[in-house]
């Protein structure tokens, strides 16, 4: 069947979902989403550890299934979609991905901190020559200028990316940001250009619709926004509004609308919401996924997680420095013990 799509919509609540669910996910559940996600007409679906292929561990917290086996399984119920991988390379290694291709994805996102794309340079090589469609994933974009995000953004397409994404991975982007980001590539790739939102700030929507406005045209949602912090542009609303838009994006709402609420709710433990602590995220531009792992150290240390999450910020920590969380978190504690002290 085909299927006329304006807009590309990579569903990612197999993936950054995961954050959500401290990466919880069963073989059943990825099996049902991934059926209903596939009769919906989604074309992407990205299954992975939050962290990406690899990350169950101590520092980004570990898998109950591992993520190969739910690949694989989302593999086998898809007709239509196709399953797509997510790799921070140092993380995921080359053999990791070799190991997604054997079981038969379609898609490799190769994801950096902004400033760090040349360590996606052979990452990217092997997803071309494995004949994936190959993504670029600049994570949190807010943390750079426009210039640099766009030398970056080009580095990703020189290496081979038929696609480069915008990621606001710490929800922390307003609407002309986004547009400028876009414009900007749009102005100096010859590749396809995304945006991948969180909802921290409530503006996951008017960013991906500002980011289309300005030229992208591979966009992520989330269905029931389930995704690290308050979640990602929520993909059965993204789906409905873009069609009321005349954009047709192939995705067949009712049958959206009809999973999130039958399959997909019922998996997370509390409605994904923009709280103190997700709103803090955004407000202080930290990374989204950061939100579990400080509210588990505020509540180890007796700590308040908004103080944890503002200095994470101040001290713009990014992923891959997990382990700061609890550093920060103790020293933060021992900081109010002797000031209580000196009182
Ligand atoms: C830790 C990887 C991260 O969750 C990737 C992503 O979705 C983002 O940066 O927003
Ligand atoms: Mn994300």
């Amino acid at each position: 069947m085909s299927t006329m799509r304006d807009i590309i919509v990579t569903e990612v609540a197999l993936r950054d979902g995961s954050h959500a669910i401290s990466h919880q996910y069963t073989t059943d559940q990825v099996v049902r989403v991934a059926k209903a996600l596939d009769q919906a007409n989604i074309p992407y679906i990205e299954v992975s550890h939050g962290d990406g292929l690899a990350g169950s561990s101590l520092q980004y917290g570990l898998s109950r299934t591992h993520e190969m086996e739910l690949i694989e399984a989302a593999v086998s119920v898809c007709s239509r979609s196709k399953i797509g991988v997510l790799l921070l390379p140092g993380i995921g290694t080359i053999k990791h991905l070799n190991e997604a291709a054997k079981l038969g994805v379609g898609m490799a996102r190769i994801a950096t901190h902004v400033t760090e794309a040349d360590v996606s340079a052979q990452h990217i090589a092997r997803s071309k020559e494995l004949g994936l469609v190959t993504v670029g994933f600049l994570m949190m974009s807010h943390m750079a200028p426009v210039g640099k995000l766009v030398e970056q953004a080009k580095l990703m397409e020189s290496y081979g990316a038929d696609t480069v994404y915008v990621v606001d991975s710490a929800g922390a982007l307003l609407p002309y940001e986004v547009k400028e980001r876009i414009e900007a590539l749009k102005e100096s790739l010859h590749v396809n250009v995304g945006f991948h939102g969180h909802n921290n700030l409530s503006l996951a929507m008017a960013n991906s619709l500002a980011a289309i406005e300005a030229g992208a045209t591979w966009i992520d949602g989330s269905v029931r926004c389930l995704g690290a912090g308050a979640g990602n542009t929520q993909t059965e609303v993204l789906a409905a509004v873009l069609d009321r838009l005349g954009i047709q994006t192939g995705i067949d709402v009712y049958k959206m609308m009809d999973l999130a609420e039958e399959i997909v709710a019922p998996i997370l433990n509390a409605p994904q919401e923009i709280n103190r602590d997700s709103l803090v995220l955004g407000y202080a531009g930290v990374y989204s996924s950061f939100l579990l792992h400080a509210q588990r150290a505020a509540k180890r240390f007796g700590l308040d997680s908004r103080d944890i999450l503002v200095e994470l910020g101040q001290r713009k920590v990014v992923g891959g420095q997990e382990d700061m969380i609890v550093d920060l978190a103790a020293e933060i504690a021992r900081r109010a013990a002797h000031n209580e002290a000196l009182a």
